[in-house]
């Protein structure tokens, strides 16, 4: 092509130098001046590496000025080309003088890289290929949102998560027994949301004490960055003589902060009420109370926030702690229409037996009888339980499991709680430690007996300002015995819990003053700093404080299952403050058994708590799922023996009325309503399947070559630790300025679960980690590797064959809140054409073919696409047609699955509607409204091609 001056060419070896402009032309040299680079080449004319850049109608060109245009015409003018455009900013018409155009130039589609000289390197070709099938495994993936947490593997929790995570707005109470990992099970639902798309705004609200730990695990666990807001940060968005006052809430997307806060500070909660999020959790929500005339403020500010949030968790161990008012009342708050009616609920409750009995036989896989059949048939009334009832009959063994399967979550989901609640039981869940029980009983020094202080239940309040001898600690036994504990024991962490603030302040002086020894202590006149500070003194293996003194409020969401001694110095009040309490040290992770001591006056009420809770609920060393109901139930009788505790005459009595009811609820619970809820929460053996699943994947060789070869590709440099890890860090080579997650001093990394556990400092890479994601993204979402030429040495073929590699991506361009990802990843497909349009992918596979491939001089390869281009062309013709068919197989599977994933979630809503009246027709619509639009877009969906390789044999 002949060269004039004004015309644009761009090099074909520096690609980075952008569009060049012909600047003089003699019979031997040609002068080119890149403006972008402000360089200038002289190259003979003959040879000059250089390639005119023309653009087509419908092109899209970017003036210097910075606007763009789409191409209408082009005419050619003493060899200058003349651009009619249509412009994209105002419409109008214009003509762009090719000297006019931008001086950065990149062209997007791969063909027009190709034609433009800007072949990339093959490796990188193959990278993106590689890029693109993990992203669309990964987005199709089960175990997306699990596997890559920095935790072991635990199948309850994996179960649950899965089980709600995948909802589409999932709105669950997580009740399972204190420390079983429910804020795991939290994070794992959350994680799954955020990278379905569902949730980008989340709030969690805790308490003030558990607003540090909670960062700490969403960073820790799940590499989530959340963002603490108190009165002092929100303060910042105060209104200014420039600003009005802005929404603090709006600043952030990932947001913890605390109940009390927003209780305390009206404000606040109504600015959180103005605010949208998608996901709302709220812990220890026990405390949301609610009663028919006395509606707590934290339960009438979680019920405003849940009605505009569309997916809620809410976490307890203890849900009955507040009565069963209280617990129906935050179930409605999840689904007002499962949960209309208190007294329908209190029946219910009654009547799991049957509904436990008939999933138990279901489960077994046994046969069912006829009364079994009668009774499904009774229950799920509202559907013709007989097709599925024939299908278990069938020969067919998927078939009948998936009857079997659609009888059970019927019956659980419309006769248990077992959608809205999940209950994990250490019974349930293996490998717990025992609990043992020390009742220490100390005779009451004469102070507490003249002051006949023994009626109230902790006396010691009653003696902290009296003059210096009259001080309670100088005479309470229960310090003595404190001490000679503390000193038996030198090597132990011991948790003391008390009632209030004061005793624990007073003990630790105490501590001090007497034997020097150092003690943290944990309450709620502390600041919320002061007070984690006070948990990481105690924490501290090497120079921390051998023991914790804490009020009441140290019994909730704390992880101190490092100690496994428990100091009771008094009682907490009601049977679920007390798990909560044991529940500190009887966690997950706790590898000792737990030793709880309980200190006690004789004939004080102490005692008779203590005695009440050991020989009646047996609450010290077993769980007591029922103690909230027999508080509730003998909680009278309980008193009046609180009142007198020296008359001891049918104490007896009582504790034995309260044995054999807790055995008769232990009973019918075991059998009735809390069986049916472990069935559902703890997944059985599936679950187990689950954890090895991901198991498996943990260190997989695709996953370790994929991330190795990225960061090859990338230019990052690796060097191996030992002990399985590799030191990354970044060069001035990199193909990108940036690498996600790479910090300026380097990072280390692991692809092993149980280092990663052991050494928080290190990163751990699952295909979940934002290295990986964002690195995916990095690679797919940009130019790099979009072409590239190669030869093929192969001695079968003549030398010269073209094959064109091209691979296209089938996609769907919907709105985010459709989320059809899930149904619809962007989907690579692979060709591979012959110079006769013949596809042999299917023969040739990709890394089949890799292996026999050899890179091509660049130079060499910008020659060979101009000289061959119009038989590139004309393939690229051939493999659009081609692929055509192939793309609308995937897009019709596509929406056959989002058809029916849509439809049955359709189904399950109508079904319950015949049972439940108030289940609301704008809910149905909406999911409806869902399915339409998924459908419509799904049938939008296209393809285009991303990157092509061409591909030229040679011998050996
Ligand atoms: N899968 C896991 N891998 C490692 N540690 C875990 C796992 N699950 C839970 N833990 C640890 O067990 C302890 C209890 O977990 P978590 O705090 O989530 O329980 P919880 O049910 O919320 O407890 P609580 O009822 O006290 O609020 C924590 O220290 C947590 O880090």
């Amino acid at each position: 092509m002949p060269f004039a001056i004004g015309q644009r060419w761009i090099s074909e070896s520096e690609n980075n130098l952008g569009l060049g402009m012909i600047t003089e032309v003699n019979s031997r040299t040609v002068t080119i001046f890149f403006p972008a680079a402000d360089e200038t080449r002289i190259y003979a004319a003959g040879g000059a590496p250089l390639t005119r850049v023309l653009f087509n109608a419908g092109d899209t060109v970017t003036h210097r000025q910075g606007w763009q245009a789409q191409v209408i015409e082009i005419t050619v003018n003493n060899l200058t080309a003349l651009y009619l455009v249509k412009r994209l900013d105002n419409g109008a018409e214009a003509v762009l003088k090719e000297m006019d155009l931008a001086h950065q130039i990149s062209f997007s589609k791969p063909q027009d890289r190709l034609f433009g000289a800007q072949i990339d390197r093959s490796d990188r070709f193959a990278l993106r290929y590689q890029a693109l099938l993990h992203q669309q495994a990964q987005f199709q993936s089960p175990l997306r949102g699990l596997r890559g947490i920095r935790a072991g593997l635990i199948p309850h929790q994996l179960h649950i998560a899965k089980e709600v995570g995948q909802r589409l707005h999932p709105r669950v109470l997580l009740a399972d027994e204190v420390g079983l990992g429910k804020t795991i099970e939290a994070g794992m639902i959350l994680q799954q949301q955020i990278f379905a798309g569902r949730a980008d705004r989340v709030l969690i609200i805790v308490p003030e004490t558990l607003q540090h730990q909670w960062l700490l695990e969403m960073l820790r666990r799940f590499n989530l960055h959340f963002s603490l807001f108190d009165e002092e940060r929100a303060a910042d968005f105060a209104a200014t003589e420039e600003q009005v006052e802005r929404n603090p809430f709006d600043s952030e997307n990932l947001i913890i902060c605390s109940l009390d806060w927003l209780i305390s500070q009206p404000k606040r909660g109504e600015q959180a009420l103005r605010t949208q999020f998608d996901l709302l959790i709220v812990d220890e929500a026990h405390h949301l109370a609610w009663a028919p005339k006395a509606v707590s403020p934290e339960y009438r500010l979680v019920e405003g926030l849940a009605k505009r949030i569309p997916s809620v968790l809410l976490l307890t161990a203890t849900p009955e702690q507040l009565g069963l008012q209280s617990h129906f009342a935050r179930l409605k708050l999840l689904d007002a229409d499962r949960f209309y009616d208190y007294d329908a609920f209190v029946v219910e409750q009654r009547h799991y037996r049957p509904v436990a009995e008939a999933v138990q036989t279901l489960l077994a896989e046994k046969p069912l009888s006829t009364a079994e059949k009668n009774a499904i048939s009774d229950l799920l009334a509202e559907q013709d339980a007989e097709p599925l009832f024939n299908a278990l009959d069938s020969r067919n063994e998927a078939e009948k499991a998936l009857a079997r399967q659609e009888l059970i979550s019927g019956l659980l989901d419309r006769h248990g709680t077992s959608r809205a609640l999940f209950r994990n039981t250490r019974r349930g869940v293996k490998g717990f430690p025992r609990r043992v029980y020390h009742q220490i009983n100390l005779a009451p020094p004469e102070q507490y007996i003249n002051a006949s202080r023994l009626s109230g239940e902790n006396p010691e309040p009653l003696f902290g300002n009296k003059e210096q001898g009259n001080k309670w600690w100088n005479f309470d036994p229960r310090v003595e015995w404190l001490i000679t504990f503390l000193k038996n024991q030198r090597h132990e962490k011991v948790l003391v819990i008390c009632r209030q603030a004061q005793t624990a302040v007073q003990l630790e002086q105490a501590l001090r003053e007497k034997e020097g020894l150092r003690s943290a202590v944990f309450h709620e006149n502390l600041s919320v700093i002061e007070r984690d500070r006070a948990a990481a003194y105690f924490a501290d293996q090497e120079n921390g404080a051998q023991v914790l003194l804490s009020s009441a409020i140290g019994s909730e969401g704390r992880n101190f299952q490092f100690a496994c001694r428990l100091v009771l110095f008094n009682l907490p009040e009601n049977p679920d403050l007390l798990e909560q309490c044991i529940g500190r040290l009887d966690r997950i992770g706790q590898q000792r058994d737990v030793q709880i001591y309980a200190l006690c006056f004789a004939d004080s009420p102490q005692r008779v708590l203590a005695d009440w809770y050991h020989q009646g609920l047996n609450a010290f060393e077993e769980t007591c799922p029922m103690g909230a109901a027999l508080f509730e139930k003998c909680g009278q009788k309980l008193r009046s023996f609180l009142q007198h505790p020296t008359e001891s005459a049918g104490f007896d009595r009582f504790l034995k009325e309260t044995e054999k009811l807790r055995l008769q609820l232990k009973r019918e619970l075991e059998e009735g309503r809390d069986r049916l809820l472990e069935l559902n929460s703890n997944g059985g053996e599936a679950a187990q399947r689950l954890a090895e699943a991901i198991r498996a994947e943990d260190y997989d060789t695709e996953l370790v070559n994929f991330t190795l070869n990225l960061f090859d590709v990338i230019g990052v440099e690796q060097e191996d630790s030992g002990e399985k890890s590799i030191v990354i860090t970044s060069t001035g080579t990199m193909l990108v300025p940036d690498f996600p997650g790479l910090k300026e001093d380097g990072v280390t990394v692991t692809f092993d679960r149980e280092l990663a556990l052991a050494r928080e400092e290190l990163e751990f890479l699952t295909w979940d980690h934002p290295m990986l994601r964002n690195g995916i993204d990095l690679v797919v979402s940009g130019d790099i590797g979009k072409t590239a030429a190669s030869l093929l040495i192969n001695d079968k073929l003549p030398p010269g064959t073209l094959l064109l590699e091209l691979i296209y991506v089938v996609e769907s361009q919907a709105p985010k809140g459709l989320q059809l990802n899930r149904f619809l990843p962007p989907t690579p497909l692979r060709l591979l054409l012959d110079g006769k349009g013949r596809d042999l992918a299917a023969q040739v596979s990709f890394s089949r073919l890799e292996k026999q491939l050899k890179p091509m001089d660049k130079h060499v390869a910008n020659k060979m696409v101009k000289m061959i281009r119009p038989n590139i062309e004309k393939m690229l013709v051939m493999a659009e047609q081609q692929v055509a068919e192939r793309a609308k197989t995937v897009i019709a599977a596509a929406q056959q699955q989002a058809d029916s994933a849509l439809s049955h979630e359709l189904n399950r809503l109508n079904g319950l509607k015949s049972v439940n009246k108030n289940i609301r027709q704008d809910e149905i619509d909406g999911l409806e409204t869902l399915r339409i639009q998924s459908l419509a877009a799904l049938a939008k969906a296209n393809w285009r091609l991303d990157s092509l390789r061409v591909i030229v044999s040679n011998k050996s």
